[in-house]
């Protein structure tokens, strides 16, 4: 079994990109994160994403907001972002308290800062092929399997979960890589046999070890994108303990995706910044 560290990926992408930041200077290049509420996922990428922003040398703005805040207040720190010249880069985490209307808030991010690929217009890039950012946490699952050399040509890709930061995303990335894309959700009546027959295996449910052995075909390679809380711990939602022996290749949680998302973000805002 090989374990696919996240952190030979992030630095293989952080040694390209550390000289093109340098050429622009020490905290020229901005981002921003619009934290609301107290998300565990949200708020532990927040930690990990200013430590890496500023360890690499970007200016780094973090806005935060009270569970209690109002879709008014959020709207109003959201466009205080979009007007700042200074910020490049605006990445709004998911998922927001309940009462916050977050596809309203998405509708009014500037689709140029957009580094999380959250906006209509740059899914529609996206979806289309055309470019356009794209959610992070699915350009960290690819950046492993290529960095790894796994092919997705000719492997039928297993995906669990729907959502538009990472299910979906992920799931029309490979098929561009000609993978053969099954896609699970919470409404999969026969979960187990479908996961069963994926070459590769992407987990992004968000539920905590919902994965199981039993699930897994012998030999799969397993990207493992949930971040849950367990009895205190950071956990994914693969049981890694017992998917390890059946698994050829599997990423730890943490020290996985997560760690190559914030890479990823890096880049965006870079990208951001140039254009
Ligand atoms: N719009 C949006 N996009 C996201 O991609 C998104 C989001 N909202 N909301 C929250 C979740 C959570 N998430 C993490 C990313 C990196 C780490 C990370 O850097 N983890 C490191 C450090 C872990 C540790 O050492 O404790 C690791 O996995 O190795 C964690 C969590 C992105 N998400």
């Amino acid at each position: 079994m090989i374990e696919l560290r996240g952190k030979a990926v992030a630095d293989a992408h952080k040694a390209i990109l550390q000289e093109k930041v340098a050429a622009v200077g020490d905290s020229v290049i901005t981002m921003a994160v619009l934290l609301v509420g107290e998300d565990h996922g949200a708020h532990m990428y927040a930690t990990f994403m200013e430590k890496t922003a500023k360890n690499f040398g970007y200016g780094f703005v973090l806005k935060q907001l009270p569970e209690t805040a109002t879709q008014d207040e959020v709207v109003a720190a959201l466009q205080e972002l979009n007007n700042d010249a200074a910020v490049h880069g605006i990445l709004p985490l998911m998922p927001m308290p309940k009462h916050i209307d977050t596809e309203a808030l998405i509708d009014m991010l500037d689709p140029k800062k957009d580094i999380d690929g959250l906006t209509t217009y740059n899914i529609g890039l996206v979806t289309a092929g055309k470019g356009g950012f794209a959610p992070c946490t699915a350009k960290a699952c690819m950046a492993i399997l290529n960095h790894y050399d796994i092919p997705v040509e000719g492997k039928h890709v297993v995906v669990i979960g729907r959502s538009q930061v990472i299910g979906k995303p992920v799931a029309l990335m490979t098929l561009g890589a000609h993978g053969t894309v099954t896609m699970c959700h919470s409404r999969t009546p026969d979960l187990a046999e479908q996961v069963k027959r994926g070459d590769i295996v992407i987990a992004a449910a968000g539920r905590a070890h919902m994965i199981t052995a039993d699930m897994i075909k012998p030999g799969a390679v397993v990207i493992d994108v949930g971040i849950n809380e367990l009895e205190g711990k950071t956990v994914g939602d693969v049981d890694y303990e017992a998917v390890k022996d059946i698994a050829s290749a599997i990423t730890p949680v943490p020290g996985g995706v997560g760690s190559v998302t914030t890479t990823m973000m890096l880049e965006a805002v870079y990208e951001a910044y140039h254009a």
